[in-house]
């Protein structure tokens, strides 16, 4: 099951892209925000993190005007890979080396178009592993000394 999200910022696009994925049959819970009122993306990107750092969810996309506060938010949480990609090929590294669990875009950056393309990049792609999941690791480990007070 897919999470996503947005501000007022990523309302359209975030609806374009529900509309994508559900047409190929992924499942999609939709956090808000519901209508084009102002609001604050962390509250969303919120969400969507601690969703998906909980396990209650596998996948998160989240859509603010440039990504940029709504991956803030959510690399915030233990376990949370957001990914702010731009075209087909970081969505596709960010799949392969990077095995990001949430992607990040922006609803004043792109075009509903390239956003569907991104997406189906990331979906199609497969994590690489090998020397990937030794850095992945790492990025585990320093969370743990960061949050135990070692680093
Ligand atoms: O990336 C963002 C925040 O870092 C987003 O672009 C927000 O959508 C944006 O800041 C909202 O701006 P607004 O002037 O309040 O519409």
């Amino acid at each position: 099951m897919f999470l996503i999200a947005s501000d007022h910022g990523g309302l359209e696009l975030k609806e374009s892209i529900k509309n994508f994925l559900e047409g190929r049959g992924i499942e999609v819970r939709d956090l808000g925000t519901m209508n084009g009122d102002s609001v604050d993306y962390p509250d969303y990107g919120a969400k969507v993190g601690r969703a998906v750092s909980l396990g209650e969810a596998q996948k998160g996309i989240l859509i603010c005007g440039t990504g940029i506060g709504m991956s803030i938010v959510a690399n915030k949480f233990p376990g949370v890979r957001a990914a702010l990609i731009s075209d087909e090929f970081t969505a596709r590294m960010s799949k392969e080396h990077n095995n990001a669990n949430i992607i990040v875009m922006g609803g004043r950056v792109l075009s509903t178009r390239e956003a569907c393309d991104m997406v189906a990049a990331w979906l199609d792609a497969n994590f690489e592993g090998g020397r990937h999941q030794r850095r992945l690791e790492k990025i585990a480990q320093i969370e743990q000394d960061v949050r135990q007070g070692r680093i």
